[in-house]
């Protein structure tokens, strides 16, 4: 399957908000230049009518140009590798590529990531602020389970900060090949991936489980997210103003808001069971 790139001129200011509106229509990467942003969709789940409409909202607001194409996955890492850049969680954890220098001494834990097709660099806040969450929790002999894991980034911190048990899950294919090339990369073995939903699961309990995926999916899913957390559940991937919504769905289904962070409209929470 192929990919739409879509290259948006905007002024900066309007970037991180039309960023969270593209996620909304089902844009899954993204990744600013000098020139712009570039966003990047699934061709099975690209409608050009909701992203005709989102850029005639726009157009009315701010001076703005965009234009799109298709890409082939084999063009994918080239268009990457000219616009990645490292990146640092907290000052602890630090991002990069396999062609960037490694980390400095003063980083606790290093990610090595080649994201093919899948979303997770790191650079986007929903997975950022997940791994800033995963940070103040102990993961020492625990056991995790990442749903729409993207690039693995977030079963491979887990694997980092000690968790001994840790499988990882997404319903692209692309996201479960480039999970193992990234596991492999970061020499986190015990991290196992399949492909699939949360129903073809093998019914188990883990001790932390972390979905960064959308509003809809998560209020759809809450209620099996809960029956597979003995205590953690981290949620990311919607903004601010759906954390009512979120908490209503978590709290109904025996889980207890312990925090939120937020940036950019972007919020992550987490909730426990007792
Ligand atoms: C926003 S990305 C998050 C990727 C990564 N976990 C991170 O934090 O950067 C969401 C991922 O969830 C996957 N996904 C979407 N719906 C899903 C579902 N119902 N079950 C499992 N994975 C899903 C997508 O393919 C995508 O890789």
């Amino acid at each position: 399957m192929d990919y739409f790139e879509l290259s948006l001129s905007v002024e900066p200011d309007f970037s991180e908000i039309l960023m969270a509106e593209l996620a909304e229509i089902g844009f899954d990467s993204f990744v600013e230049t000098d020139e712009g942003l570039q966003a990047y969709v699934l061709e099975s789940e690209f409608q050009e009518r909701d992203l005709k409409q989102l850029m005639e909202t726009y157009a009315e607001k701010t001076p703005m140009s965009y234009s799109l194409k298709k890409i082939e996955k084999q063009n994918w890492n080239e268009e990457w590798e000219s616009n990645f850049s490292p990146i640092e969680v907290l000052d602890k954890v630090y991002i990069r590529a396999t062609f960037h220098e490694p980390a400095g001494e003063q980083y606790e834990h290093e990610i090595v990531i080649t994201p093919k097709m899948s979303f997770g660099t790191g650079h986007h806040e929903t997975t950022s602020q997940v791994m800033a969450l995963q940070l103040e929790i102990d993961h020492k002999d625990k056991s995790v389970l990442d749903v729409g894991t993207g690039t693995g980034i977030l079963a491979i911190l887990a694997a980092k900060l000690g968790a001994t048990k840790i499988h990882a899950f997404d319903i692209d294919e692309w996201s479960v090949e480039n999970t193992q090339e990234n596991i492999q990369l970061n020499h986190t073995d015990l991290v196992t991936i399949s492909l699939g939903t949360i129903d073809s699961q093998k019914a188990e309990v883990y001790d932390i489980v972390l979905a960064n995926i959308n509003r809809n999916i998560l209020l759809e899913e809450i209620p099996k997210y809960a029956t597979f957390t003995s205590d953690y559940l981290l949620l990311s991937g919607f903004y601010e103003h759906d954390i009512a919504d979120i908490q209503a769905k978590a709290e109904a289904n025996g889980l207890k808001k312990i925090k939120h962070i937020s940036k950019n409209n972007w919020a992550a929470v987490v909730f426990r069971k007792h």
